[in-house]
């Protein structure tokens, strides 16, 4: 950690600090609730220490992405902090405004409040460089009023994003207990990996997913790559299969022609060592459907790994040394499609692998099945940590290093 300042380098008497945490948690798609909240217990360390220490926190995070049926505000998740702490965490729902900054400025040491969700800000999500996002309003507006900036989102660390690469250009800055412990125990895992070496990617950001198979194969870190969940439909279409219209639509946001480009490129160069469902679950009539995909399309979504890929699935995770999941098999939000999920957890956990958990989704599926204290290791992070796991730079971590 010489590279970075800890929480230990800095004296914290009397002074605000700006933290930015991930706490981007799942939710229930009906009422909107937290269905986990192990993203927010995991950065209870930092903040308490740094209440204990006396200083005035104010905590910055975000919840789902600009026009995602699951970006809300943070005022349950700063509710949830709050029992943790035993203490008030103030959901104030502004960010630059004059609220905020009266908030801000009238904080008393050993309080905290939680600002409104960052990506709110329209510049938040622009891929800018850490000296242009240190040019933006926010860090013109915030950066006076602060005299630390912590790290704690180890889970968003591989974004360039404005409020992670921007604060520490300009304010003395630390890594949180949170980024801290991940970046150390992490750090062991992938320098000797123990071969076969299995990656189950799922989930639904598949666009990420691609940029990292190539990495993950040529690196040898990966021997083989299974895929699941959305990413699997992602490559069913790259390989000619009509999916039908609901799974199509549901690929939509994330399917441009340079991913699907990608996915094909990857087929065809690396197609050997990529592991696809050769059977799906639908819902059709609300229940689940197996169904072969020789016999798609089907004008129904798929949300699930078929009874036959599980299978063959299983005996693939069996004699692997190294298997590491990130992002779930299905829809996980509806009980009838968390199997290929649940099944694949339980490979896992019966192996004699070295096994790696990783994503809000997934790690929160595995706290829901009971399954969490079975595996290896169990990060916070999801993409963020594929991108650690291939050597490649986490912007946001790159931005805290000791100049
Ligand atoms: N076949 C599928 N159809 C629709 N949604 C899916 C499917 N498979 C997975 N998902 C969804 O993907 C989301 C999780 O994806 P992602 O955010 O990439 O995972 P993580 O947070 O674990 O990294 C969940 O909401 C889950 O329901
Ligand atoms: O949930 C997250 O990542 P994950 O889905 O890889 O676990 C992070 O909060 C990053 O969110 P983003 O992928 O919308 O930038």
């Amino acid at each position: 950690m010489k590279q970075f300042n800890t929480l230990d380098d800095f004296h914290f008497e009397d002074k605000t600090v700006l933290l930015r945490v991930d706490i981007n948690c799942p939710l229930d798609k009906e009422t909107l609730k937290l269905t986990d909240d192990n993203r927010i217990r995991h950065i209870v360390p930092t903040v308490r220490e740094l209440l204990d220490d006396g200083a005035k926190v104010v905590i910055i995070a975000h919840q789902g992405r600009p026009g995602d049926w699951d970006f809300i505000d943070l005022q349950q998740h700063a509710e949830c902090l709050s029992k943790y702490l035993s203490k008030q965490v103030r959901y104030v729902d502004d960010i630059l405004g004059d609220v905020a900054i009266s908030e801000i400025k009238n904080l008393t040491p050993g309080n905290v409040i939680m600002l409104k969700n960052i990506r709110e800000l329209p510049y938040e999500l622009e891929k800018k460089s850490a000296e242009e996002h240190a040019n933006s309003e926010l860090v013109k507006t915030l950066a006076p009023l602060f005299d630390y900036y912590v790290n704690d989102a180890f889970a968003t660390a591989h974004r360039s994003q404005c409020s992670l690469v921007g604060p520490p250009c300009v304010l003395p800055s630390a890594v949180g207990r949170l980024m801290e412990k991940e970046l150390t125990a992490l750090s062991s895992v992938f320098s000797d990996t123990n071969h076969p070496s299995v990656f189950i990617l799922g989930g639904s950001k598949f666009s990420d997913s691609i940029k990292v198979m190539d990495r993950a194969l040529t690196s040898k870190a990966a021997d083989i790559i299974i895929l699941v969940g959305l990413t699997a439909s992602a490559f069913l279409v790259a390989r000619g299969v009509d999916v039908g219209e609901p799974s199509r639509k549901a690929l939509e946001a994330e399917l441009t022609p340079e991913t699907l480009d990608a996915a094909k490129k990857l087929l065809r160069e690396r197609g050997e060592h990529i592991l696809l469902p050769f059977d799906v679950a639908v819902e059709e009539d609300g229940k689940r459907k197996n169904m072969l995909v020789g016999d798609l399309p089907i004008n129904a979504p798929i949300y699930d790994i078929g009874k036959g890929s599980i299978e063959k699935f299983t005996k693939v995770i069996d004699p692997a040394k190294t298997v590491f999941m990130s992002g779930p098999a299905g829809l996980i939000e509806k009980e009838q499609f968390t199997a290929g999920t649940r099944d694949l957890m339980t490979a896992m956990a019966h192996s004699d692998a070295y096994t790696l958990l990783g994503g809000g989704h997934t790690v929160g599926a595995a706290e829901r099945f009971g399954m969490s204290e079975r595996f290896s290791y169990v990060s916070t992070a999801g993409g963020a940590l594929e991108t650690f796991i291939l050597g490649k730079p986490l912007p946001a971590v790159e931005a805290l290093r000791k100049k």
